[in-house]
C-alpha cells in the first residue's frame, strides 16, 4: 500500500508515504500506521490505542524527562477517565532500515498465508508494536444517546437486570454507569480488580461472605420488628439503614474476567452467585470473546433469558450468543445489525421494541438479563 498523505510541517506542504496500516481490533486495542518521512526517509510507526495497550509497550530505556512525561500523561489519563471521557494514547517508534525490511518481509508472508492467517497477522503486529516512545494522550467526549438513563430506569422498574459489558477503561465505564443510571448514588459498589487467580478467588469469597452477613442482619432485623409488637415503630426507624437491603453494583475488569472465565478454574460459579446478588454488573475492558462467554455463562448457569444489545463489531458474538440479539444501527458499521434478530436506531427504542414484540419477552420480562451497549452511535437510520 503506497498512499501519499499531505502533511503540513510548518515549512511547506510535504507528503508522507504510507507503507502499512495495521488495523484496529478489540483484542490488541490499538492500531498503527507505518510511514516514510519525506525528508529524512526514516520509517516511523505511529500507534494509537487504549492506555494499557500503549503504556505496557513503552521502551524501557527512558531518560528522566521521558519518565516525567509518562507520569504526567498517566495523571491526565486518570483525570480524563474519571470525567467519563474516552481516552486514547499515542506513541511512535522510529524503525531502523534492517529492522523494517526484516519485519516487512515476514509481514508479507503472514498476509499471504493460506492457513492460520489471523494468528500470523496478530504475531506480526505484536513483533513491531513495541518499544514505543510516548507522544501523548487525548480525552474525547463520547456522549450518551438521548433517553438512555430513562430507558434503563424503566427496564429496571420492570424487574429487568441490566449488565453492561464494555471494552472501555474502568474509570470511564464507572463514570458512564452513574450517568446512565446503571449505578445510583446509594448503591454499594464492589470492585473486582484481581491480578492473580487466588486474589480473584479470595475477593469474590470476601464479597459473598459480606453480602451473606448483610442478608442475615436484615433478616434478623425483620424478625425483630415483626415479633416486637409495640417496639416496632421505634426499632424500624432507628434500624432503617441496616434493615433496608442496600443495592449493590459489581465492577469487574478484563484481567479478572480471564481468571473467572478460565475453564480450569472454579471461579465462575461463585462469581455468578455474587453477580446474582447485585442489581447491576459492569464488566470493563472486556474483549469480544469475553462478552460472549459472559452471556453464555449467565444463560447456562443462571437459567435466565438473555438479551444483548450492541452496536459494534466487538458486540457481534455476544449478540449471537444471547437468546435475543439486538443491533443498534450507527456509526460503528453494520456488523451488529447484520448479526441481530432485531435492529433499532436508538437505545431508547428498546423499550418500545420490548412492548411491541411481547410474544418473546413481555411475559418473561422479569427473567431477562439484559446486556447492552450504551454509546452514542449517531445514526442515519430512521426508526
Ligand atoms: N479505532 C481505534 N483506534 C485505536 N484505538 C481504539 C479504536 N477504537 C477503540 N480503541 C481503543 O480500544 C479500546 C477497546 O475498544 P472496543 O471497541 O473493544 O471497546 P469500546 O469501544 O471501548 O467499548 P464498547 O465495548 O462499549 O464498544 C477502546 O476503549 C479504545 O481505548
Ligand atoms: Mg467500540
Amino acid at each position: 500500500m503506497h498512499t501519499r498523505q499531505p502533511h503540513h510541517t510548518g515549512y511547506g506542504l510535504c507528503e508522507f508515504e504510507v507503507l502499512h496500516v495495521l488495523p484496529f481490533d478489540s483484542n490488541r486495542k490499538r492500531m498503527s500506521i507505518i510511514v516514510r518521512h519525506p525528508e529524512t526517509q526514516e520509517k516511523i510507526l505511529y500507534c494509537k490505542g487504549a492506555d494499557s495497550a500503549i503504556l505496557d509497550n513503552l521502551s524501557r530505556s527512558v531518560d528522566d524527562k521521558t519518565k516525567l512525561l509518562i507520569f504526567r500523561t498517566q495523571q491526565q489519563l486518570n483525570s480524563y477517565s474519571k470525567r467519563g471521557l474516552r481516552v486514547l494514547c499515542m506513541a511512535k517508534r522510529v524503525l531502523s532500515d534492517p529492522e523494517y525490511e526484516d519485519w516487512a518481509m515476514k509481514h508479507k508472508e503472514a498476509e499471504n498465508a493460506l492457513s492460520d492467517r489471523e494468528r500470523k497477522l496478530q504475531e506480526s503486529y505484536h513483533r513491531i508494536e513495541k518499544n514505543f516512545t510516548l507522544v501523548g494522550a487525548t480525552g474525547i467526549e463520547d456522549r450518551l444517546q438521548d433517553g438512555v438513563p430513562e430507558t434503563i430506569q424503566s427496564l429496571r422498574n420492570a424487574g429487568i437486570v441490566v449488565w453492561v459489558l464494555t471494552g472501555d477503561k474502568q474509570e470511564t465505564a464507572v463514570n458512564i454507569a452513574y450517568s446512565c443510571a446503571l449505578f445510583t448514588p446509594g448503591m454499594e459498589i464492589l470492585k473486582l480488580n484481581a491480578r492473580t487467580k487466588d486474589q480473584a478467588d479470595r475477593t469474590i469469597k470476601f464479597f459473598l461472605q459480606q453480602s451473606e452477613h448483610q442478608e442475615t442482619v436484615q433478616q434478623q432485623a425483620q424478625v425483630g420488628s415483626v415479633s416486637n409488637g409495640r417496639a416496632h415503630v421505634e426499632f424500624s426507624s432507628r434500624q432503617e439503614n441496616s434493615s433496608s437491603p442496600k443495592e449493590r453494583g459489581l465492577v469487574v475488569d478484563g484481567r479478572t474476567l480471564v481468571f473467572i472465565l478460565d475453564r480450569r478454574a472454579d471461579l465462575k460459579k461463585s462469581f455468578l452467585t455474587l453477580a446474582g446478588k447485585c442489581s447491576a454488573v459492569l464488566c470493563c475492558r472486556a474483549t469480544p470473546l469475553q462478552k460472549s462467554l459472559i452471556v453464555r455463562s449467565a444463560k447456562d448457569s443462571l437459567k435466565v433469558l438473555t438479551l444483548a444489545v450492541g452496536d459494534g463489531a466487538n458486540d457481534v458474538s455476544m449478540i449471537q450468543t444471547a437468546d435475543v440479539g439486538i443491533g443498534i444501527s450507527g456509526l460503528e458499521g453494520r456488523q451488529a445489525v447484520m448479526a441481530s434478530d432485531y435492529a433499532i436506531a436508538r437505545f431508547r427504542h428498546l423499550e418500545k421494541l420490548l412492548l411491541v414484540h411481547g410474544h418473546w419477552c413481555y411475559d418473561r420480562l422479569s427473567r431477562i438479563i439484559l446486556y447492552f451497549f450504551y454509546k452514542n452511535a449517531v445514526s442515519n437510520f430512521l426508526p
